[in-house]
């Protein structure tokens, strides 16, 4: 299969976590037989430099153009004292919009190999197996206005939904949780936002053509609680954007390491954004020692949900299982010392695990 791949590096680890991925996608490529060819763009603050904008038109016009979207991560405290119009977080929220990319999907699962990377306890984490269901081009982070007044004294956000935008995302909810196990929690903050109220209300609507889900409306401030307490609790969550951003980061607790979250950003066509839910993690950028795995994972959901290649998907999986069956790990995550490795040799032990499943296959 001939497919196009735009990869958008960005800013901080987003370029060594994007070359990482993309180099294993060059191997499936090659193992499978498939053609796929790569277009570099830039996006946030390389974009910035480059163009003076976090998104240039050249690459959203690219981004249109191809089957898969990869990204690294956009930021970093060079840019932090830019006006919002030109902060690199921008670009990705403009491309996010500008593509339609509504459902972010974000899943989280412990690695057997990995129970004693999590900070909590073993027999908390083990078995917790989730999905989020984050909104992703509506919300607070898009509504108008969004404003300093009264000489930058006086602020102002907008928590702006329309109807049409909570029903799909929430259908985006039902529908994941008929191919899991079939329980969603719904997730909101109903007991003080008008927003939540009607999220409700659609969820309820909803639930009557899936009786086969177990339905759950729960509030995000307990949910942030029950995700560390009692994670395997949960299946899928459907919540609003800025809910789901931070529920997200919290969740990657139970996997040990933020650096092993993948996520997946699709509409309703194969069309989608590929990018690790980590971001540009200035502090370490530029040191070979930032984790791949959320990027490569990225590429595993790429090839899955825009690709339809599921073989292809479950290979690099079980490669990626089997390193970290090896005891081989980043620095972030907790692996004996003479296992640590770094972001390009993680990234070859992978390629070479997938180069040895294909042999022996
Ligand atoms: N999707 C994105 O592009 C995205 C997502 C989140 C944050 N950001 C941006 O990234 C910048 C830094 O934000 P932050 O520090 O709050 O969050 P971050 O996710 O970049 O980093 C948080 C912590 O996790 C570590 N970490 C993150 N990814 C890692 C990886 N792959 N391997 C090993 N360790 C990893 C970092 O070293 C840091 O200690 C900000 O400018 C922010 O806006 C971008
Ligand atoms: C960089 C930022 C705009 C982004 C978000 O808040 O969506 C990030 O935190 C994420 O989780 O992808
Ligand atoms: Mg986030």
């Amino acid at each position: 299969m001939q497919k196009k791949i735009v990869l958008l590096p960005g800013d901080g680890i987003g370029p060594a976590v994007t070359e990482a991925a993309a180099s294993v996608l060059q191997q499936v490529a090659d193992i499978f037989s498939h053609t796929f060819t790569f277009q570099e763009k830039q996006i946030g603050g390389a974009a910035i430099d480059t163009f003076g904008e976090p998104l240039p038109a050249d690459t959203l016009q690219a981004c249109k153009e191809a089957d898969a979207i990869l990204l690294g991560a956009v930021g970093g405290p060079e840019w932090d004292r830019q006006p919002p119009h030109l902060r690199p977080e921008k670009g990705l929220l403009q491309l996010r919009k500008g593509l339609g990319l509504f459902a972010n999907l974000r899943p989280v699962k412990t690695f057997p190999s990995l129970l004693s990377s999590s900070p909590l306890k073993q027999e908390i984490v083990a078995g917790s197996d989730l999905l989020i269901v984050r909104e992703l081009t509506g919300g607070l982070y898009f509504g108008t206005p969004s404003e300093r007044r009264d000489e930058g004294q006086t602020v102002v956000d907008t928590l702006h939904y329309e109807r049409n935008e909570i029903e799909r995302i929430v259908e985006t909810g039902f529908q994941s949780a008929m191919l899991r196990n079939k329980r969603l929690a719904s997730v909101d903050k109903a007991n003080v936002l008008e927003s939540s109220k009607l999220w409700r209300e659609i969820v309820d609507e909803k639930r009557k053509d899936y009786p086969e889900v177990a339905v759950e409306h729960m509030l995000v401030d307990s949910t942030a609680m029950k995700l560390i307490t009692n994670p395997t609790y949960f299946d899928v969550i459907v919540t609003e954007n800025l809910f789901g951003d931070i529920l997200s980061d919290e969740a990657s607790v139970l996997t040990g390491s933020l650096g092993l979250l993948p996520s997946a950003s699709l509409r309703a066509d194969a069309l989608g954004l590929y990018e690790p839910v980590h971001g540009s993690a200035p502090d370490i950028a530029g040191k070979d020692i930032a984790n791949p795995l959320g990027a490569i994972l990225s590429a595993v959901m790429l090839l899955r949900y825009s690709f339809g290649m599921e073989k292809e998907a479950d290979a690099v999986e079980a490669a990626v299982n089997e390193v970290l069956q090896s005891g081989f790990g980043t620095q972030d995550m907790q692996v004996k010392p003479e296992s640590i490795v770094g972001t390009e040799k993680m990234t070859s032990l992978v390629i070479e695990q997938l180069m040895t499943a294909k042999v022996s296959s």
